[in-house]
């Protein structure tokens, strides 16, 4: 195949190619405790009643409910008292006509008893030959403060759909019934490359002519936040054999995100590699920043896995994973709104924003209250990154957006 680089694409093809990548998924069963956040790949259905047992929901007496119907205040209605049942007792009597049993929120609604008095209502009295009564007053209607069996959650109904996203409360749903084990979609497994003979890791000296690693950092969390697991690598040096070892090197992981070395340059040799190894589907988009954005398929195992270069620049390579490559990873990862996009905020631009026509542009803002405050930095400055919360998408035939005009902001992260 042939170099695509000057053949620029437009960002909505771009974004049908990436679309249409093959997408491989699995399943695994984790223990409850490490289901938070992961994606639910069965229907759940209970195998239990829930409540499991017809229950108390207050503190009081479980009674016949029509012993009740003529309590009132002057004429409070007597019961004999025969137990006391706590959460996690089994009643040992059934309620017959004239008694009630002293019964705690969550505790099993003794036989007979189709109503609970509420203890405030009530007032116990002990009689001479040891035994207690309970004035009632006020009256209770049949079910009242009694949550029934099933009444919940009958046994065999679906509890949660597969596709849904395990957070705190549906935690609660699964253990519910007591369940162990879930079964969730696998996280993909993302490897994120730094490459630049100039990019050294935090433990390294700084020496003239060096940077240190952002994009490993930036993207890793990035990867995260789209629920897949980012596998760190050593920096790569612009050479073609370390290159090509190194991607050799990630064959169980399901994409590979690489920085640096997607432009022209001579040190640039991921457009190598790749022709080399597979097809480049895309080398340039008509955006600004990340032109030289590069997307790739190389033979794996028994299919192919996909290769995303993103431009070195940090600015630039955030934005782009953020509009083209979060999409794909979050519907790798069975997150529900496939493809979709993060929740974005309409806000009023602070002031006038003037933009080169010809490329679709993104630009970095930071929010203020309602405003979008546009970051006039190039996308090299580091600084940048320090006051961004989002960016603007700025259309190709748009040259200027009027003060106060209405701005999509998409956000960089979750928080
Ligand atoms: N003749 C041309 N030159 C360039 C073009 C072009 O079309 N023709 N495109 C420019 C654009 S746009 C960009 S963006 C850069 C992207 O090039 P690369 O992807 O090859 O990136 P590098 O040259 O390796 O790096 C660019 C810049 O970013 C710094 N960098 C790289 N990786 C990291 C990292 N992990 N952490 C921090 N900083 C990083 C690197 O040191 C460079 O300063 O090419 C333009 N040139
Ligand atoms: O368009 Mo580059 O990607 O300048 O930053």
């Amino acid at each position: 195949m042939g170099k695509v680089f000057l053949n620029i694409m437009e960002p909505e093809d771009v974004e049908k190619i990436i679309g249409d990548l093959p997408v491989k998924k699995s399943v695994e069963n984790v223990l409850i405790k490490e289901a938070h956040r992961r994606v639910l790949a069965e229907d759940v259905y209970a195998t239990i009643n829930l409540p499991p047992f017809s229950r108390a929901s207050m503190d009081g007496y479980a009674v016949r409910s029509e012993d009740t119907f003529k309590a009132s205040e002057d004429y409070p209605v007597k019961l004999r008292l025969l137990e006391s049942v706590g959460a996690g007792d089994i009643p040992k009597n059934k309620v017959e006509k004239g008694t009630c049993i002293e019964i705690s929120t969550g505790a099993p609604v003794p036989e007979g008893a189709d109503g609970v008095v509420m203890v405030e209502v009530t007032q116990r009295k002990a009689k001479n030959n040891n035994s207690e009564e309970v004035m009632v007053y006020e009256s209770v209607t049949m079910g009242e403060n009694i949550a029934v069996a099933g009444s919940d959650v009958k046994k065999g109904e679906i509890l949660l759909p597969s596709g849904a996203l395990i957070n705190s409360n549906k935690i609660g749903v699964l253990s519910a019934i007591g369940m162990k084990k879930v079964p969730v979609f696998a996280k993909p497994k993302v490897a994120v490359i730094s490459t630049g003979n100039e990019i050294v890791k935090n433990d390294q000296k700084l020496e003239y002519g060096k940077i240190y690693d952002i994009n490993s950092q930036t993207i890793s969390n990035a990867v995260e936040e789209c629920g897949c697991t980012p596998v760190y690598s050593e920096i790569v040096k612009d050479d073609y054999k370390s290159f090509m070892g190194k991607i050799n090197e990630f064959k169980d992981v399901d994409l590979i995100i690489t920085s640096g070395g997607t432009s022209a340059g001579t040190g640039d040799v991921l457009r190598t590699v790749l022709d080399e190894l597979g097809d480049v589907l895309v080398h340039g988009i008509a955006v600004k920043p990340g032109k030289p954005t590069i997307v790739g398929l190389i033979p794996s195992e028994n299919d192919k896995k996909v290769i995303i270069g993103l431009p070195g620049n940090p600015v630039s390579a955030l934005v782009i994973f953020h509009v083209f490559v979060a999409p794909f990873l979050r519907k790798m990862a069975s997150l529900k709104d496939e493809g979709g996009k993060k929740q974005t905020r309409e806000l009023k631009i602070s002031r006038r924003y003037h933009s080169a026509k010809g490329r679709l542009h993104y630009v970095l803002v930071k929010v203020d209250k309602e405003t979008a405050i546009p970051i006039l930095k190039d996308s090299g400055a580091i600084s940048s990154l320090a006051e961004a919360d989002g960016f603007i998408e700025i259309p190709k035939n748009v040259e200027i957006i009027q003060e106060g005009s209405y701005v999509t902001v998409m956000p960089l992260s979750e928080l």
